[in-house]
């Protein structure tokens, strides 16, 4: 088999739902393939890691982290830092537990069997890219993103063009769509690892004229090895296109992308424990990642009453806090009497925000300034987690 494998767009496409809200799923596209290799009508066709849906009457909840790639050692640190210990005892061994979760099984996986498999039904949660979902999901109405910003895994899935040649002065998706040169007998030729959802984004665009070949990595090189003229993929820092003389163009990323939380609608509904166990995910994911952008500050402040003190600190921009200040009272004796002049003040700031909430307690008097990290914020409820029972109808 070569290593690259022509197919032409053939099926009709639908849009990918928006991922505004933070719970997101993918409506149902049908896309038919003619790949050079095998066909559909094979009599010995292979089915994508499941032979077919079908109701298990398993009791555990399995959940799906990348078994390898860029995504498993950040998957589980993340989990470690919301004290989910996932306990494998060797790395070849594929199946792993969380002591603190006891009906939860944790099983290695790459990140396309985690999709593939929750959309089977054999597992029901799953930490991956988006751009997996997205590809490999395939607008199933069944995947629900419970979590979609765990903060790893950045990148985008992205057309590029060559800077150069007929494609200098081509920037936008628009310009691409409205060059002469694609006709029936000369396409523009597209190399993508993402064959679901590069056709797709290319019918969206208008593009009329378009063939695609596959390849399992190094992309970049199509161009130059004259195979493609243009590649839809994954683009982080940005390097590996410039090093080829390749461009991003306007209008041209299909999805923005990081490691996200995915579970399977029937699992979360009918599953026994599912919907707990992703509450407590949830709960614990958020708690660690808005904690994860803020510091704990303690300062000292002379004033005449808390209420005093408070209305210097709120007229302050950036130390507004979670929900305001906390103002205690600092006590001592003085001449055998005991007074409070001074306040300690506790308000949680943002990273980012750091150096000017400093200045600005300075400005109004405070000294003594502490700067400490937060573990977890828990707050009443999550958003994400009400927007997920609005998903399923609860
Ligand atoms: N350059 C990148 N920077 C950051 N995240 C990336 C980058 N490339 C990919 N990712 C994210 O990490 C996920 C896994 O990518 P990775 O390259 O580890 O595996 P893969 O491409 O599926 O497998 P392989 O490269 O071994 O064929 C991608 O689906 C994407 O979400
Ligand atoms: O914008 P950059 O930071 O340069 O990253 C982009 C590159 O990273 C990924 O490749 P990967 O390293 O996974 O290699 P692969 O092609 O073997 O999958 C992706 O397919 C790009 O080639
Ligand atoms: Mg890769």
């Amino acid at each position: 088999m070569t290593a690259i494998q022509t197919f032409f767009l053939q099926g009709s496409v639908s849009t990918l739902l928006s991922s505004q809200s933070s719970v997101t799923s993918c409506r149902k596209v049908s896309l038919k393939f003619t790949v050079s290799c095998c066909s559909a009508t094979s009599p010995m066709a292979v089915v994508n890691g499941n032979v077919e849906k079908r109701p298990s009457d398993r009791t555990e909840v399995r959940i799906g982290l990348p078994s390898k790639g860029r995504m498993a050692a950040d998957s589980i640190d993340l989990l470690k830092d919301c004290q989910l210990s996932v306990r494998q005892v060797n790395p070849r061994q594929y199946v792993a537990e969380i002591p603190q979760i006891p009906n939860l099984e944790v099983w290695f996986q790459r990140p396309k069997d985690i999709v593939r498999k929750l959309v089977a039904g054999d597992l029901d949660l799953g930490i991956v890219g988006l751009d997996t979902v997205c590809e490999y999901g395939q607008g199933d109405g069944d995947l629900i993103i419970v979590h979609d910003a765990l903060e790893y895994g950045d990148c985008r899935l992205s057309l590029a063009i060559p800077k150069y040649g007929i494609f200098e002065n081509v920037n936008s998706m628009k310009e691409l769509a409205e060059m002469p040169q694609w006709t029936p007998e000369r396409p523009l030729r597209v190399a993508t690892g993402f064959t679901y959802m590069g056709p797709k984004f290319m019918k969206e665009n208008g593009l009329k004229h378009v063939t695609f070949s596959t390849a399992d990595g190094a992309l970049e090189a199509a161009p130059a090895m004259g195979i493609a003229d243009a590649i839809v993929d994954l683009v982080s820092s940005g390097t590996t296109l410039r090093e080829n003389n390749l461009k991003e163009i306007e209008g041209g990323v299909i999805v923005q992308s990081q490691a996200v939380l995915v579970a399977g609608r029937k699992s979360l509904m009918q599953r026994k424990g599912a919907l707990d166990i992703t509450h407590e995910m949830l709960e614990r994911l958020e708690a660690h990642l808005r904690a994860e952008g803020q510091f704990t500050v303690t300062a000292n402040m002379r004033g005449s009453s808390a209420e005093e003190v408070a209305e210097r600190i709120l007229s302050q921009t950036s130390l507004s806090g979670l929900q305001g200040p906390t103002i205690s009272p600092v006590f001592c004796k003085r001449d055998g009497r005991v007074s409070a002049d001074y306040f300690a003040i506790v308000i949680c700031v943002p990273k980012k925000a750091l150096y000017k909430s400093v200045q600005q307690l300075r400005a109004i008097g405070g000294s003594g300034v502490l700067i400490s990290p937060l573990t977890y914020i828990f707050d009443e409820e999550t958003p994400r987690w009400r927007q997920l029972l609005s998903t399923l109808g609860l």
